[in-house]
């Protein structure tokens, strides 16, 4: 039997993400209060993307767009594709600067397809957009908190996939972004890694990470020690001296800064002295935490609530 498509349109807006946080490397991540708006509808024939905003003039506007093509690998999982789709993105994610935004359009766009499914929702979980939207990205840890909200441990586990829980970051968590002008793109900064590192390094990091779940959620006291790194920020560094430099001023005075996902924006997580002056080249920017992810709304779906996943939020 066929699908049947929704002829209104649907709409989701998805958030900004910083991923690591330091320790964390390709598993934790937070939700950001800064969103793409993205909506589409089912058209007769044809691919079609306006975009307004960050990457308007340089994004492709065709079939080539990471949202139509995260839409059509939720199709072909689905089992069909629509005849056509207008999609429509506002951008306010800064492009290529370590805040999610590839991750934002491709969560979008699993999103957007599911709604765009009568029964999408129910045919494909959240479980499945996760793992969908991990595929497509590579690692889950922007996605994870992106589709979910919150603080998200993300992990890969086999053939089922990725797999995420979305922890409450305590009330006094007010993340700033020093977001710079120049670009830097994740495979890049991935590429900085060494294929092997000392022991040492992997249990530093374990207990760090570990100590990380509970200073976000329960002690923000201890968010300084808590975001320390020794798997990923030395070796990129170089790539990025700027951030480095940023984050070794940061924390110099106590603050818990970190490069964001693969840089070069830098996040932190502890509040940033009001004299404090990163320099004419970067725009801090306090921000929240999204805790509700990307929710779809329009066409089949204004009554769906998110089903019990193992990608279900815990508090
Ligand atoms: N809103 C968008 N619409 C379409 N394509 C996008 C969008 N945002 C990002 N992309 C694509 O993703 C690329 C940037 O991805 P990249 O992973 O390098 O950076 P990021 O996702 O912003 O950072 P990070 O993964 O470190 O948080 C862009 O060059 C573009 O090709
Ligand atoms: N964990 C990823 C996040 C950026 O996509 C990285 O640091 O490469």
């Amino acid at each position: 039997m066929g699908l049947s498509f929704v002829s209104e349109t649907v709409s989701v807006s998805t958030p900004a993400t910083s991923a690591n946080l330091g320790p964390g490397f390709d598993s934790l991540g937070l939700a950001l209060t800064l969103h793409d708006d993205l909506t589409a509808r089912v058209t007769d024939s044809g691919f079609t993307v306006e975009i307004s905003g960050q990457g308007a003039g340089e994004l492709p506007v065709d079939e080539s767009h990471l949202v139509v093509r995260s839409m059509l690998a939720t199709f072909d999982e689905l089992g069909e594709r629509p005849p056509g789709l207008a999609v429509s993105c506002v951008n306010r994610i800064p492009q290529a600067r370590g805040l999610g935004s590839s991750s934002a359009a491709i969560v979008g766009g699993v999103q957007l397809a599911r709604g765009l499914v009568k029964g999408g929702l129910e045919l494909l979980d959240d479980a499945d957009a996760l793992r969908i939207a991990a595929r497509i990205e590579g690692h889950p840890d922007n996605v994870a908190p992106c589709l979910l909200g919150g603080f998200t441990v993300a992990w890969t586990e086999g053939v089922a996939g990725a797999r995420a829980v979305s922890l409450t970051p305590a009330a006094s968590v007010r993340p700033t972004v020093f977001i710079p002008d120049e670009r830097g793109y994740t495979a890049t900064a991935r590429a900085a890694l060494p294929a092997e590192v000392p022991h040492a390094d992997g249990a530093f990091n374990a207990g760090r990470a570990a100590l990380l779940t509970h200073a976000l959620t329960s002690d923000p006291s201890l968010l300084f020690p808590a975001t320390e790194d020794r798997l990923h920020q030395g070796y990129r560094g170089p790539g990025m001296p700027g951030s480095a430099s940023l984050v070794a001023a940061l924390r110099s005075i106590g603050v818990a800064a970190v490069i964001s996902g693969a840089g070069p924006t830098v996040l932190a997580l502890t509040e940033v002295p009001a004299d404090f002056h990163p320099g004419s080249h970067w725009r801090g920017e306090v921000l929240g935490v999204d805790d509700a992810g990307a929710r779809v709304k329009g066409g089949m779906v204004e009554h769906a609530e998110r089903g019990p996943v193992a990608a279900g939020r815990t508090s």
